[in-house]
């Protein structure tokens, strides 16, 4: 579903991210980890094509889609539809005088999908939001909810392939359960590949299948999750794991 190698990204000749391979197969999820600054949100836009003043080089795949020669009107296609993006604050990217209902309908109408209510109803059972907040506006709704809707649209969707930058790190500990249980049942019941970056490495260790650790821009250490967690090789993993509280 991903497949990177050798992606670079500068800015002004400035390296931030190097990352010379990364897959992601569908029902995986691979999480990126590292502290501020490290290059783990720049490596996940560059997935789909969104760093726009950044000089970028190497291989990106996603969903069969060669990110980096794409024409535009394929990587439309691949945004918001095949490959979701889940940020951080959501809400503040929904329309603020708009209906939850409308949103998700325009935006399955935007791709060509049926908008039916019972269609719609079913992505937010999946995500455990109840259907009736499809009446509601965005500011109607907490930050838990805004992130389980995003997750909604990109079922609702049909998105193969989830992004998702920091999912759970504005929300409290019982909500952060929440979230990260729909994110595994959409891993084992759908199939989807999910990429995830985060600096909570409690989270990594309870969905991820394989770990990438960057700092200052370059991958130090990767491998399977629970093997690069129990016995780090990097000394700066070791540090990361020695700052959980
Ligand atoms: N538009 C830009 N122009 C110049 N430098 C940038 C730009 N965007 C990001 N950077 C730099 O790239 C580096 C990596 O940033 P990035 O946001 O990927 O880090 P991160 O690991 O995701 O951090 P955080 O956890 O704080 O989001 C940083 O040094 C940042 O200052």
């Amino acid at each position: 579903m991903i497949e990177v190698r050798e992606l670079r990204v500068s800015y002004g000749g400035r390296v931030v991210a190097d990352v010379p391979e990364l897959d992601v197969g569908a029902g995986e999820c691979v999480a990126i980890v590292g502290e501020s600054g490290s290059g783990k949100s720049t490596t996940l836009l560059a997935l789909l094509g969104l760093l726009p003043d950044a000089e970028v080089s190497g291989r990106v795949t996603v969903c069969g889609v060669d990110v980096l020669t794409a024409p535009p009107r394929r990587l439309r296609e691949l945004r918001g539809a095949r490959a979701a993006l889940v940020i951080q604050s959501p809400q503040a990217a929904l329309a603020p005088s708009t209906r939850l209902g409308v949103l998700m309908r325009r935006a399955l109408r935007l791709h060509g999908r049926e908008a039916t209510d019972a269609a719609m109803a079913e992505a937010m059972r999946a995500v455990l939001l109840d259907p009736e907040l499809l009446r509601r506006y965005p500011h109607e709704i907490s930050g838990g909810q805004a992130q389980r809707f995003a997750i909604a649209l990109a079922i609702a969707l049909g998105a193969e392939v989830v992004l998702a930058d920091e999912p759970t790190s504005a929300l409290d500990v019982t909500v952060q359960a929440e979230v990260v249980a729909v994110l595994r049942g959409l891993l084992t019941e759908r199939g989807l590949a999910l990429l995830l970056v985060s600096h909570d490495l409690a989270l990594v260790s309870t969905i991820a299948d394989r770990v990438l650790v960057m700092k200052d821009g370059a991958v130090v250490e990767s491998g399977p999750a629970a093997t690069v967690l129990a016995t780090p090789a990097h000394p700066y993993t070791r540090e990361l794991l020695e700052a959980l509280p």
